[in-house]
C-alpha cells in the first residue's frame, strides 16, 4: 500500500439518468486523468452523488459509457470495478473494533491472516491511528472515525477512490485539517480520486480540477482558479464566490467599446466583444472604493459595511445594482460611513463579459 498503485483515468460519455420523470443526469461528458484529485461541486440536488454512485456502480444503470482505465464498467457490479468509496456517514461497524473494521473487506476477500494483519497495520499507520486499533468506533472522535473510514477503504487497494462529502460531519476547523490530510494521503498513494462536495472552498483547496454541476448538467470543467477567474456562465460565477453582476449592453462609441449599464453608466471594455445585451461579472477585489471621483469611475452610495478583520466589505448601490466591494483594513483609516457617496473604480481587465 505504500507502493503507488497503477494510476487509472476515468472516461464518462454522454451519461443520462432519470428517476421516473425526474432527469437527474443529462449528457454528462467527463475525462478524469490518472492520479488526478477531481471534485464534483454543486448545490444540493444537482446530481453530484448520483454521478459518483454511477461510477461506483450503485443505483440504477445510466445510459452512456463509463470507462475506468479504458475498461467499460457500466455493466459490472460495484465489487468488480476496483473502486473504493467513502460515505458521508462513515458507516463504521459499531460492534467491531477499529482493527476489525479495517480488516473487514480483506476478510471478505478471504486473504490469509498474516497478510490481513500486515495490511491493516499499514493502513492504520497511513492515517496515523495504529495506537487506536483496539478501540470501538464509539470511543473515537469524529475526525478519528473519518480516518478509520478512509483506512478501511484504502486497505483493499482500490484503483480509484470515491469520496462522497466525506468531511461534512466534522466541525469547521477539523474539516480544514482533514482536507489537508486527505490530499496528502491521495498524493502519497497516487490514487485517482473523486471528491463530492457542495463547499467551494473545499473543492478549491483540494482539487486539481473540478466539474461544477447544476440540475444534472455539467456547467464547466477546469482548474479552480480558471473557473473562478473565467466562469462560463452566471451560475458558475455565482457559485464560486461572491460575484457582482452588472446587466447592460456592449456599445460601439467611435472606435471604442463601452459597456453601458441599465442606469446609464459607461465603462471602457478592454476585450473584443459583440455589440448587444450582456452581463459583466466582477469579483469584489476588482472594484476599488474611494471617496474621490476620477476618470472612468462610477458614483455610488454605501448601503452597509461589514468588518471582516483584514478587510472591510462594503455593499454599495451603484450602476443599478448592489455591489459588494472589499477594501483592505488599515488601523489608521476609519471605515466609510453608511450613506456616504463614493466613487468606484472598476478593474475592467479582470472583468468577465458574458454575452446574453
Ligand atoms: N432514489 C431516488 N429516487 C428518486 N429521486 C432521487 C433518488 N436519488 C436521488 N434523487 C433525486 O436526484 C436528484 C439529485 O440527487 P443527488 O443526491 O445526486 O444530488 P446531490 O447534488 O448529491 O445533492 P446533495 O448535496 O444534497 O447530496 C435530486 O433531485 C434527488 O431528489
Amino acid at each position: 500500500m505504500t507502493m503507488k498503485t497503477e494510476m487509472l483515468g476515468i472516461e464518462i460519455e454522454n451519461l443520462h439518468l432519470a428517476f421516473g420523470p425526474t432527469k437527474v443526469l443529462t449528457g454528462v461528458n467527463l475525462s478524469i486523468k490518472p492520479g488526478e484529485f477531481f471534485a464534483f461541486l454543486g448545490p444540493s440536488g444537482s446530481g453530484k452523488s448520483t454521478l459518483l454512485r454511477s461510477i461506483a456502480g450503485f443505483g440504477p444503470r445510466p445510459s452512456g459509457a463509463i470507462r475506468i482505465g479504458g475498461r467499460d464498467v457500466l455493466d459490472l457490479p460495484p465489487w468488480k470495478r476496483n473502486v473504493g468509496m467513502v460515505f458521508q456517514s462513515y458507516a463504521l461497524w459499531p460492534h467491531l473494533s477499529v482493527q476489525e473494521n479495517v480488516a473487514f473487506g480483506l476478510r471478505e476477500r478471504k486473504l490469509p491472516g498474516a497478510e490481513i494483519a500486515r495490511r491493516v497495520e499499514e493502513a492504520l499507520d497511513l492515517v496515523g491511528l495504529s495506537h487506536l486499533a483496539a478501540r470501538m468506533p464509539n470511543q473515537l472522535s469524529g475526525g478519528q472515525q473519518q480516518r478509520i473510514a478512509l483506512a478501511r477503504t484504502v486497505v483493499i487497494e482500490p484503483q480509484v477512490l470515491l469520496l462522497d462529502e466525506p468531511l461534512s460531519n466534522l466541525d469547521a476547523s477539523l474539516r480544514v485539517q482533514m482536507r489537508r490530510e486527505l490530499l496528502a494521503l491521495q498524493r502519497k498513494l497516487g490514487l485517482t480520486t473523486i471528491f463530492v462536495t457542495h463547499d467551494q472552498e473545499e473543492a478549491n483547496s483540494t482539487s486539481d480540477r473540478m466539474a461544477v454541476l447544476d440540475k444534472g448538467v455539467i456547467q464547466q470543467i477546469g482548474r479552480p482558479q480558471e473557473l473562478y477567474d473565467h466562469p462560463a456562465n452566471l451560475f458558475v460565477a455565482r457559485f464560486l464566490g461572491t460575484a457582482n453582476v452588472l446587466e447592460g449592453r456592449v456599445e460601439k462609441r467611435g472606435e471604442a467599446l463601452r459597456f453601458v449599464t441599465g442606469s446609464g453608466d459607461a465603462l471602457p471594455l478592454p476585450m473584443t466583444a459583440k455589440a448587444g445585451p450582456s452581463s459583466i461579472v466582477l469579483r469584489p477585489q476588482n472594484i476599488t472604493i474611494s471617496p474621490l471621483c476620477g476618470p472612468d469611475t462610477i458614483i455610488g452610495q454605501v448601503l452597509h459595511s461589514e468588518f471582516l478583520g483584514s478587510q472591510i466589505r462594503y455593499i454599495v448601490q451603484a450602476a443599478g445594482s448592489d455591489l459588494v466591494v472589499d477594501k483592505s483594513h488599515h488601523m489608521s483609516e476609519p471605515p466609510l460611513p453608511t450613506g456616504a457617496e463614493v466613487a468606484l473604480q472598476v478593474n475592467m481587465d479582470s472583468a468577465v463579459l458574458l454575452t446574453a
